[in-house]
């Protein structure tokens, strides 16, 4: 008998971790011990930089562009934590918040060469856990006997980095009856991955024929949009449109993934709000942020519309990659549905930029 977490069991610790300020031990070809520079207290970064004259921070290219730091690695770059970094250096560096309050945070040294393996597998776990993607890093020597020591979770970058690219399989938990106000024939099922990550929904409306396509919504969590009736975006008025055209059709499924913020999460996506009050756009905020303009895994979708025997959509979108990623993973989309509401004076801006620089259609 076997009580010892599995590694994918241990990527959940390892987020958790992270999320709470505890540094993890990755091993690789370049054993690190690695902490988020978000959530990482002095105590611990003081103690790491005394272990080590080699503690760097890593960032994305993304962030690195924005500091004028140079990538040498190609999607990362090493920043030397000078001998003298206070938490609130590496804050300035991880966080644009004050970007624009003290521009000069230069000159950034940056490392070159060597295997970064285990750099970037640091940076994928802390997107994984939702937070700012920077991460304090001091190489190790005995990478195993070092996390047992400190009880500290140990992770290998090679299959933890395959584990996150796979993407967790999904299983169904429960369904329920649930009236709704568009149809009282509704379902609500959960779906919960073995990764231990957010389960996601997906509401059947009627009683959907399996061979006929079907009318789907592929719809991100928008808390603020959804919930709070923003008027930042066009999330609300889209679930709505949505539900009500399955209403009056009669069936039909919404699928409503817990990837909040185009997949960074709610805290990040608010960083991006207040980027874009300094005046930058929803794409330049999350560049800024060290996040690529959209982090989701569309994969996860079409994996739940498989598992309730659907293989045919008209897919309710205005997204073409979402039209894309779906037939690449086995649904056959049949019709895009286009989905235009909610246009307003504060979202006008949103809308355009979305045509402009993430292909979404008119
Ligand atoms: N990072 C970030 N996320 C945002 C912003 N505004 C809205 N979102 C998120 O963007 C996602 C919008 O999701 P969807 O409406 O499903 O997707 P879409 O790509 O716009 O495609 P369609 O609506 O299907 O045309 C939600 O997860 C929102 O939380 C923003 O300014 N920055
Ligand atoms: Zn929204």
């Amino acid at each position: 008998m076997n009580f010892s977490p599995d590694q994918n069991e241990l990527m959940a610790r390892a987020r958790a971790d992270l999320r709470m300020g505890v540094p993890v031990v990755v091993d690789g070809p370049t054993p690190l011990l690695a902490a988020t520079a978000e959530t990482l207290n002095t105590d611990r970064l003081g103690t790491m930089m005394a272990l080590s004259q080699d503690a760097m921070l890593v960032v994305t290219a993304r962030r690195a562009a924005t500091l004028k730091a140079a990538a040498y690695d190609g999607d990362l770059a090493r920043v030397k934590l000078p001998r003298d970094a206070t938490l609130a250096w590496v804050n300035g560096i991880a966080d644009p918040a004050g970007d624009l309050m003290h521009p000069m945070k230069g000159p950034l040294s940056c490392a070159r060469g060597g295997n970064v393996e285990t750099h970037r597998f640091a940076i994928q776990l802390a997107k994984a856990a939702r937070l700012l993607p920077a991460v304090v890093c001091i190489p190790l020597e005995h990478a195993l006997s070092f996390a047992a020591e400190h009880n500290l979770v140990y992770l290998s970058a090679h299959s933890g980095q395959a584990m996150l690219d796979a993407s967790s399989p999904l299983h169904s938990v429960i369904s329920a009856r649930l009236p709704m106000e568009v149809s009282e024939a509704g379902r609500l099922h959960v779906f919960r991955p073995e990764d231990g990550g957010e389960e996601h929904y997906a509401i059947e409306i009627g009683k959907p024929d399996r061979a006929e396509p079907l009318l789907t919504r592929l719809h991100s969590a928008c808390f603020t949009g959804d919930l709070m009736g923003s008027l930042k975006c066009d999330c609300g008025p889209q679930l709505r449109a949505a539900l009500a055209q399955m209403g009056d059709e009669g069936h039909g499924v919404l699928l409503y993934m817990n990837q909040e913020g185009r997949g960074i999460g709610l805290a990040n996506k608010m960083r991006a709000y207040s980027l874009q009050d300094q005046g930058f756009d929803t794409v330049e905020a999350n560049h800024r942020l060290g996040f690529e303009d959209d982090e989701r895994d569309f994969r996860l979708g079409a994996a739940i519309l498989k598992s309730m025997g659907f293989s045919k959509a008209r897919l309710l979108t205005n997204n073409p990659r979402k039209v894309a990623m779906m037939c690449e993973n086995g649904i056959d989309v049949t019709e895009r549905v286009p989905l235009h509401v909610g246009e307003n004076p504060h979202n006008h801006a949103y809308l355009a930029t979305k045509v402009a620089k993430s292909g979404h259609l008119k």
